[in-house]
């Protein structure tokens, strides 16, 4: 099964998101979706009179600010996905991971820096697996929103890269999982000013270098630590491509965007 992973730069961008959903929509057998929209949540906010505020790339989720989250994630973002997905014949299920207790969480600790209410995901053991396999075998397609809920009554705001990943693992001992992190460049880039730069092969022995050397930056290192963790744990696969190019990425022909390797025992 694909679980599919879309960023704020696709979600923010009409037609960019409806070629993709037509893509989306037509892959066949059981998916699953994963939506961020961190840029979004950022601009309605301001409108709102509620800056964004982040420290190292992190945002801080202060009580206000989590009430923005969870209006643009779970509402504006995740049922608009939903309808257009319904309207290209895909059965969609909006879903946060407070629903059906599929994602808890914990809210994370407070040392330096106080995060607020961000959400920190356990190990796959700790997703509801049932219930999303029960969702999958009925013919439904999850969609996520990036909460989480701490189990005593409040949401959490948990990146979507995470959420992606600990979904895949949590599912990869019933499904084959490939994991594919859609956004709007083709690959990881060797040079970040040149879009045909794409790195065809990573490994984590490659990986380490290209951070250390700053090829590999902001939230492309999240992103890569995520996807490591989830091959490390059972996943089958992970891709990381253009939202718009998403046939050619399953498919793997040339021009289709980084494969991550894993080197197993
Ligand atoms: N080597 C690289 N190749 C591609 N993107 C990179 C690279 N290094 C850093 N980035 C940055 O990582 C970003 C993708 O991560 P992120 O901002 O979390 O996106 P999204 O949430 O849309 O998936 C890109 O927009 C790019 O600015
Ligand atoms: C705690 C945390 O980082 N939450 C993220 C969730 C949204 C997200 O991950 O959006 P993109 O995938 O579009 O970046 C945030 O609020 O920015």
């Amino acid at each position: 099964m694909y679980i599919i992973k879309i960023g704020g730069n696709v979600l923010d961008n009409p037609e960019r998101l409806q070629r993709f959903l037509i893509d989306f929509a037509a892959l066949p057998g059981p998916k699953l979706l994963v939506h961020g929209g961190g840029k979004i949540a950022s601009t309605i906010g301001l409108q709102l009179g509620i800056a964004p505020q982040y420290v190292e790339g992190r945002r801080l989720t202060d009580a206000e600010t989590l009430r923005v989250v969870t209006m643009v994630y779970a509402g504006l973002i995740n049922k608009n996905v939903v309808a257009q997905l319904q309207a290209l014949g895909c059965n969609a299920i909006g879903m946060t991971g407070a629903d059906a207790n599929a994602i808890p969480a914990t809210k994370r600790p407070v040392k330096a820096i106080d995060y607020g209410f961000a959400g920190d995901v356990g190990g796959p053991e700790t997703i509801n697996a049932t219930a999303i396999q029960a969702l999958l075998q009925a013919g439904l397609t999850p969609v996520f929103a990036p909460l989480t809920h701490d189990g005593k009554g409040s949401l959490l705001n948990t990146n979507a890269d995470t959420i992606a990943s600990v979904l895949a693992t949590a599912l990869a001992p019933f499904y084959t999982v490939k994991l594919v992190y859609c956004f709007e460049k083709r690959g990881v880039l060797a040079n970040a000013a040149e879009d045909d730069s794409v790195i065809p092969h990573i490994d984590e022995h490659t990986y380490q270098h290209l951070k250390a050397t700053g090829v590999v930056k902001d939230g492309m290192v999240p992103k890569l630590d995520n996807a490591f963790a989830a091959l490390e744990q059972g996943v089958k696969a992970v891709l990381i491509g253009e939202a718009e190019a998403l046939p050619e990425l399953i498919g793997g022909g040339s021009f289709s965007g980084t494969t991550l390797v894993w080197h197993h025992g």
